[in-house]
């Protein structure tokens, strides 16, 4: 669960919004509104004002690397001589559980990359390498995951099973919050949909059409 109250940074207004575990809630809005300003804020990597709680937890005095979350944006920062399975095992080093290759499997399945699990970052493609970046934030089983443009590049049908992807968190015990430029992202996989315009948020995206 993602509690969030009177969070102000940059260009943000002060901001409360509740993400329940299990359950997706998508921010929408033009360039410059504030998307990433909030994921930032809420994972500790820009200073802000408010309160942040995970999973019942007040984070705000935490650094980011201390808070149970996970952000992944577009830059992906995968390890060029790590391989994909190498990126997993330092996932599951860094949070502290077994290095259980059943698991590691398992998620990659999920990603549909388990073929690629011995290749490099430089030898995949734009989309796997997306797909591994998420493979990497879900393997430690993150209470709060944050997505910035997941899916920004990828051609539609790899999209839409990346969709399906995250819909099987639902009901689980993370809860995530996504944010995107298509609308069409949100409808397909949000519980709650958001607006951010000038940096308020503004509920419900299906309302506006400015896309
Ligand atoms: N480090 C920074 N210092 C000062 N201003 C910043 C910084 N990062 C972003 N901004 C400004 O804050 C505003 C919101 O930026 P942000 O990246 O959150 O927008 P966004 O909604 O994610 O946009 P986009 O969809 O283009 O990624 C912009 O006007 C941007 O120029």
């Amino acid at each position: 669960m993602l509690r969030v109250d009177n969070l102000s940074a940059g260009v943000l207004k002060p901001i409360s919004l509740r993400v329940p575990a299990g359950s997706v809630a998508a921010i929408c809005g033009p360039s410059g509104s504030g998307k990433t300003t909030l994921l930032k804020a809420i994972a500790g990597m820009i200073s802000s004002r408010g309160a942040v709680e995970i999973d019942g937890r007040s984070v705000a005095r935490l650094p980011p690397w201390r808070r149970p979350c996970r952000y992944l944006d577009q830059q992906l920062w995968l390890f060029p001589w790590l391989t994909l399975d190498g990126h997993l095992r330092l996932a599951q080093y860094a949070a502290g559980q077994p290095l259980c290759p059943l698991a590691r499997r398992q998620v990659l399945v999920q990603m549909e990359i388990e073929h690629l699990r011995d290749r490099y970052p430089g030898q995949i493609s734009g989309g796997e390498r997306q797909r591994a970046a998420l493979a990497r934030a879900l393997i430690s089983r993150p209470p709060l995951l944050l997505l910035d443009e997941p899916f920004a590049s990828l051609d539609w049908a790899t999209r839409t099973r990346l969709w399906r992807v995250i819909r099987e968190l639902r009901g689980g015990a993370t809860a995530l919050v996504l944010v995107t430029h298509e609308p069409r992202d949100a409808w397909a996989l949000a519980e709650q949909c958001w607006h951010l315009h000038q940096g308020r948020l503004l509920p419900d995206c299906r309302q506006t059409r400015h896309y």
